[in-house]
């Protein structure tokens, strides 16, 4: 393919404007680019996203075919029965639609899934968010996304480590104000932390199979109080979330509840 594609080239006036970079693309580092259009094998279809999404430099879209099933999820709206963590995380940092859809007959022989053309445009400016806090919070938030807020917010494996996360913070500011030789201490929790990224687990079948062992809910009927619960709880409740279910949140509802649990100390990494 690159022997053909530089042979095509060859004596135009363009033959000395192609690069042709070969390699893996998820282990490739990418130059700065304006445009990327891609078939590519299905099954990197969730890092190359990120990756193009996370790629340092903006660029102006990308035009991608994908599995039909996969691209349905990335341009899904709240309500939608694809609707899912890929939808969320990706139209936080990107506008997707649906271009075209392929059938698999267009393919000689034909392949057993059906595909789809996407236009991805980043969103400019990129939004603040911690990617890393914004990912351990969609995971919770879709453990199960039919279920209430409510009750994903109440099973012990969360509380715990939600209380562990805000112990080690509690803990790690005490520490900055004590050693602190009168300056103001500060921690930046938000912000892009770049480096990180999302992982590419996303070809589970649906969220929604994800059945987790919930580990029963904390200070259930007649149990002990758990002060750290009830603060979770009122979280919920001051943005009236309780009764609300991921699966038909949007992006600013979602980002809303992010900030209040933040705002109280709550952090998801
Ligand atoms: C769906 S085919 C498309 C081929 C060609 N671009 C076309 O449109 O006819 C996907 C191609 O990506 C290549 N490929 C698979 N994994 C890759 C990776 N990680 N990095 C770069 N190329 C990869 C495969 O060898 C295959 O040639």
């Amino acid at each position: 393919m690159v022997l053909e594609l530089q042979r095509r080239f060859q004596g135009t006036p363009f033959s000395n404007r192609l690069e042709v970079i070969q390699g893996d693309v998820l282990k490739t580092e990418l130059p700065r680019f304006d445009i990327c259009v891609a078939n590519i094998p299905y099954q990197i279809s969730s890092p190359l996203t990120f990756k193009l999404l996370f790629h340092p430099t903006s660029f102006r879209c990308a035009v991608i075919m994908y599995q039909r099933e996969f691209a349905m999820r990335l341009v899904a709206q709240p309500g939608d029965n694809l609707y899912c963590r890929l939808s969320v995380n990706t139209q936080l940092y990107a506008r997707v639609s649906h271009l075209l859809k392929v059938g698999k007959n267009n393919f000689r022989p034909p392949p057993k899934v059906d595909s789809s053309v996407v236009r991805i445009e980043p969103r400019r400016p990129a939004p603040q968010v911690n990617k890393k806090e914004w990912d351990g919070f969609l995971r919770v938030c879709f453990i199960r996304k039919n279920k209430t807020l409510g009750s994903i917010f109440k099973q012990k494996p969360v509380l715990l480590m939600l209380e562990k996360n805000f112990k080690t913070l509690q803990a790690l500011l005490a520490s900055l104000q004590n050693n602190d030789n009168g300056e103001a201490a500060s921690i930046d929790l938000g912000g892009d932390h770049q480096g990180m990224s999302i992982e590419d687990d996303y070809n589970e079948v649906d969220d929604d199979d994800m059945d987790m062992d919930d580990g029963g809910e904390v200070d259930g009927d007649g149990g002990e109080k758990s002060e750290f619960k009830e603060k979770v709880i009122n979280v919920l409740k001051e943005g009236a979330f309780e009764e609300k279910r991921a699966s038909k949140l949007s992006q600013q509802e979602f980002l809303y509840l992010l900030s209040l649990f933040n705002k109280y100390g709550i952090h998801f990494t």
